[in-house]
């Protein structure tokens, strides 16, 4: 492998399942090395992770990376969004963290929804209408559910911002991250002092909001850091920001990702204010917006079927008749936290591979509901849609989207797009380039294009009309401990 052309940087992506960490030329965008070491999730009832093995699994991931790592001139963090993570006067975390996917705190949401002014508020206000995964609503649940531990915090962090004040020894977030806590005021780009006295969190346990192309600080003084001490170390953003830094992204073009969540979303220079709660008015980590629509059930809902019939998950088949919300975890979009899985439509010569592939359909049709409306009125919807994720890997995954959309797909060939974003944040810092510029110039959204198919209107008709019909028991739910 040739030497790199420029100074190298790491990006770095903590999501719900893993840490992967890229080290990249700077000029080239070329990946000179590269990490990921796994997490571990609670289940029941709640999903939690300690903290402190997302810190060993980026060391681990760099260590994977060799002395490349150590000779990086800027880093930066992204990392799955929402999750609260409480700190002790030591900087120890008081309790694991609570994360995105964990709805436990839906009544709460429900409840702080209706006490502030109602979804318009929110929406007017926050620019989200919060759901079970926003922070603010974890912190009420911890309020209601553990008050002795709540009274030892002394810090308040993001799972990237927890990282990155690992690293710094200085407690700061981003306004892409902080804007999916619900309480961070995207009106005046402020936290809401108002919303914080409800909850009874004091602002001074929250961390300072870094403006996009500032530094957040710079590796300390410390033997057991991965990195050398006065490297650069830039904002970070959440995970779904940091891809849409990746793939240098412009208005106009919409992105869906597969992962542990699934995610639609664009950017837009108009602040989004959904009061249906559908779509989630992020800001990115750039100064513009992001509106999002997330779901909670997505590529480990599908595997687990394909576990469940015993079949490789691309062992599809085609179905007209069987239809499967595939809402193992409760869901988001749409807003039914106490939801298990539905099936309907079975016969006795329904085979496994059209059960796998009504999954498929069920997590693909949450998403394209909110596809239409996180693109701006005036957006051309011939433009490809770019699909990112693990998940995006998969033939099965590739060939649902495209009949169910029924839209041109795009798949960019470079596949960390969320620590690939970082990376471009950080090489920003040195080179003073807007870091979506940086992420074009490095051509990561390259891919091919899978041409339009004509959609499937008949399975999405089926599927929205299974969900309508269910809606009694997929609100009631089952109990998951
Ligand atoms: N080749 C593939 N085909 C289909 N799905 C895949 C493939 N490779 C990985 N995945 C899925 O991608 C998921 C991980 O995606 P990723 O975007 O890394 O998730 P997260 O960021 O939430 O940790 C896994 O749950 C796995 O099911
Ligand atoms: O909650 C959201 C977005 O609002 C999720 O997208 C999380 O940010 C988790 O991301 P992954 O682990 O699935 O990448």
């Amino acid at each position: 492998m040739s030497a790199a052309e420029g100074p190298l940087v790491v990006g770095v992506d903590t999501s719900t399942q893993s840490t992967k960490a890229l080290v990249v030329d700077a000029s080239t965008g070329r990946v000179v090395a590269s990490g990921q070491a796994p997490h571990t999730v609670t289940a029941g009832a709640g999903r939690e992770s300690d903290p402190r093995q997302w810190w060993d699994a980026l060391c681990e991931a760099l260590r994977q990376c060799g002395d490349a790592a150590r000779e990086a001139a800027a880093v930066s963090i992204g990392g799955q969004q929402h999750g609260l993570v409480t700190l002790d006067a030591q900087g120890e975390p008081v309790r694991p963290a609570l994360l995105w996917n964990d709805v436990r705190s839906a009544p709460q949401a429900r409840r702080l929804t209706e006490e502030l002014g109602g979804a318009k508020f929110w929406a007017e206000r926050t620019g989200s209408v919060p759901a079970a995964s926003f922070t603010v609503t974890k912190w009420a649940w911890l309020a209601e559910n553990e008050p002795e531990a709540l009274r030892t915090v002394k810090a308040v962090r993001l799972p990237h911002d927890y990282l990155t004040e690992r690293l710094t020894g200085q407690g700061t977030t981003d306004r892409g991250d902080v804007s999916g806590t619900g309480w961070w005021a995207s009106a005046t780009e402020s936290y809401d002092t108002e919303i914080l006295a409800h909850v009874g969190l004091d602002p001074a346990l929250l961390p300072r909001v870094v403006r996009p192309g500032e530094v957040a600080g710079t590796v300390r003084d410390s033997h057991d850091l991965p990195f050398a001490k006065g490297t650069l170390v830039a904002p970070g953003t959440g995970d779904n920001a940091a891809a849409a830094l990746g793939l240098g992204l412009r208005p106009g073009t919409a992105v869906m990702s597969l992962g542990t969540s699934g995610t639609v979303y664009a950017v837009s220079k108009r602040r989004p204010t959904d009061p249906t709660g559908t779509v989630a008015g992020f800001a990115d980590a750039h100064g513009d917006w992001l509106p999002l629509a997330c779901t909670l059930n997505c590529t480990l809902a599908v595997d687990r079927i394909a576990t469940l019939v015993g079949l490789d998950r691309e062992a599809v088949e085609p179905t007209s008749d069987v239809t499967l919300l595939p809402y193992l975890d409760g869901e988001r979009t749409p807003n039914l936290p106490n939801a298990s899985g539905l099936l309907h439509g079975l016969r006795h010569d329904t085979t496994g591979g059209q059960l796998l592939q009504a999954a498929y359909d069920g997590a693909v049709h949450a998403l394209l509901g909110a596809l239409d409306l996180v693109l701006d009125e005036d957006a051309d919807r011939s433009t490809p849609l770019l699909l990112i994720g693990g998940g995006a890997r998969g033939t099965a995954w590739q060939q649902t989207v495209r009949r169910l959309s029924g839209r041109p797909v795009q798949v960019p060939e470079a596949k960390e797009l969320v620590a690939l974003g970082a990376a471009a944040q950080a090489a920003g810092l040195l080179t003073g380039e807007d870091p979506a510029a940086v992420a074009r110039r490095w051509n990561t959204a390259t891919g091919p294009v899978l041409d339009a198919v004509e959609r499937d209107q008949a399975a999405l008709e089926r599927i929205s009309g299974v969900l309508s019909d269910a809606a009694p028991l997929l609100e009631r739910g089952t109990d998951p401990s």
